[in-house]
């Protein structure tokens, strides 16, 4: 029977295994440095110690069939774990790194998290990071685009804003199947009081205000004629939508890093299939019989 201390491909051991949830502080902190550990320690070929464990620490040890690991010591020498086992136990630097960069954005996204709730270090400007929240959430943004669409007297308004309501609808949808796949949970000192969430919103990576500001504030640049201020406040807001985000505690600093070039990306792909009455005439024409 495994020994509960043993790891397989670096996860923590001991008590703390059961309860690790990946996307966790526990899991990326915690974990990580049991991770480190075991990884510095026991290079591929070092230590013959250590080359023991790594036989014996197989899985395939441990179930008993690999045959010249369980013989006598005069069988023994030969033993090495297949190919695949060998690869679990000496992650790539690529691997290391991405463990260092989780454990970095842990730390500094909790280090952030000042307003986190009502008795932490800002927590009196909570309320003003709120306001900061609904002024980048989807609802707004589409019924305000919706209202304006509608409202708009001239073709080339509509077209713009029919545009922004595509690049809107489609941010919202890869920003669920993002967060659905991932599946990160949010951070542990999150307190869950958002405005009008779906069920996706339980998680974190990416955030989806961040896409949504990188997104509109693109949009926005591109194709409203504004004055230098206005634009540079336009850039201020969605730098500060982003990190309010973490200071409020609801993401970490790589969900909102990866929302806004996912929003950045999404602008292009808007702009690449433009709507207009070229190339979905469909659209326009069923508009005008209204
Ligand atoms: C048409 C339709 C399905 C609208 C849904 C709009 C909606 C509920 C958007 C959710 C916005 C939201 C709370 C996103 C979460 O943002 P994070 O920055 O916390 O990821």
């Amino acid at each position: 029977m495994p020994s509960p201390r043993r790891t397989i491909e670096g996860r923590p051991l001991g008590s703390s295994g059961g309860s690790s949830v990946p996307g966790s502080p526990a899991h990326g902190a915690g974990g990580g440095r049991f991770e480190f550990q075991s990884l510095l320690s026991c290079r591929a070929g070092a230590d013959p110690a250590c080359a023991r464990l790594r036989a014996s620490d197989s899985p395939v040890h441990r179930r008993g069939s690999f045959p010249l690991a369980s013989a006598g010591p005069a069988q023994a020498a030969p033993a090495l774990p297949p190919e695949e086992d060998r690869m679990n136990l000496n992650p790539s630097f690529l691997g290391i790194a991405l463990r260092s960069l989780l454990a970095i954005d842990l730390w500094l996204s909790k280090k952030l998290g000042v307003c986190a709730g009502e008795s932490s270090a800002w927590g009196s400007v909570r309320p003003l990071m709120k306001l900061l929240e609904i002024s980048g959430h989807g609802i707004p943004w589409l019924l305000g685009t919706l209202y304006c669409m509608l409202r708009s007297d001239s073709w080339a308004g509509r077209e713009v804003l029919m545009n922004l309501l595509f690049a809107l609808l489609l941010d919202l949808l890869m920003v669920a199947v993002i967060k659905g796949l991932v599946r990160r949970r949010r951070p542990a000192h999150n307190q869950m009081d958002m405005f009008f969430t779906v069920s996706v919103d339980k998680y974190s990576f990416p955030s989806g205000h961040a896409t949504r500001a990188a997104l509109v504030s693109r949009f926005i640049l591109k194709h409203l004629v504004l004055a230098i201020p206005l634009r540079v406040l336009v850039v201020l807001w969605a730098f500060v939508l982003g990190l309010s985000r973490v200071m409020l505690g609801r993401h970490n600093v790589t969900d909102v890093a990866f929302g806004f070039f996912l929003g950045y990306m999404l602008y292009s792909i808007v702009d690449y299939c433009w709507l207009s009455p070229h190339n979905v005439p469909v659209l326009f024409v069923l508009w005008n019989h209204q």
